[in-house]
């Protein structure tokens, strides 16, 4: 049997003294979406950083292409992009000076074109060079996005909310990005609250409930 993408195995979280999930089992193959779904607390957030190698599980392990994600770290990092509920933007600095920090923190080595080609795609044409803190949340939020069009060759997408403070049109943008991965073999991971949201059914996907 093929090696899956991603594989959660035996994982538990503990935060603040409470078992939150133990005896995580799951394998997700390259080119599947992985919606993470559950009440407020349930975890998701936690899962998510733990995939990521940002929080260590009580007991566990998460592999990425059949190696452990201790072990691979900075080889895991430039094959994932990781985008927390809270768009991590620099106030003072512009869209522009934004996606491109943060492509390049990532190991990436985008040009101004292309980073302009990417906020362009977000619906932010015009407001490359704002400071991020003059912009609505919607539009931070699109600015966070725009890594993901600079980041289409990165196999492993992490989306923590990443609909949140979007309007339609910018939500069916980032559903066509996520099916669009996911049919050229990446794999994404988001949490939702919107449970209705109208992602492709064409798009192969498997839920979690936490
Ligand atoms: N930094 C932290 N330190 C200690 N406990 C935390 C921390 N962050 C979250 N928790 C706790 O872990 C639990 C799960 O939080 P998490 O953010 O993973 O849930 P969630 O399912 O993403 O929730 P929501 O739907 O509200 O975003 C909560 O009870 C929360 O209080």
């Amino acid at each position: 049997m093929a090696t899956p993408a991603l594989e959660l195995r035996d994982l538990g979280c503990v935060r603040s003294g409470r078992a939150l999930f133990s005896h995580l089992n799951l394998s997700v193959p390259a080119g599947r979406l992985l919606r993470v779904t559950g009440a407020n607390g349930a975890g998701k957030t936690s899962l998510l950083r733990m995939v990521c190698g940002l929080l260590s599980p009580a007991c566990g392990e998460v592999l990425w292409r059949g190696g452990r994600i201790a072990t691979l770290r900075e080889e895991f990092h430039r094959q994932l992009v990781y985008l927390g509920h809270a768009a991590a933007l620099k106030d003072d600095l512009s869209a522009t000076e934004n996606l491109l920090t943060a492509a390049r923190l990532a190991g990436g080595s985008p040009s101004e074109q292309e980073a302009a080609a990417a906020l362009n795609a977000a619906g932010l044409r015009g407001h490359e060079r704002s400071p991020v803190r003059t912009l609505s949340q919607g539009q931070r939020r699109r600015v966070a996005l725009a890594r993901l069009v600079l980041g289409s060759a990165v196999p492993l997408w992490v989306l923590d909310e990443p609909f949140n403070a979007l309007d339609a049109t910018a939500a069916a943008w980032l559903v066509g990005l996520v099916s669009a991965h996911v049919a050229s073999g990446g794999v994404v991971l988001l949490t939702s609250h919107q449970a209705d949201l109208a992602l492709q059914p064409t798009t192969p996907q498997q839920e979690l409930v936490l």
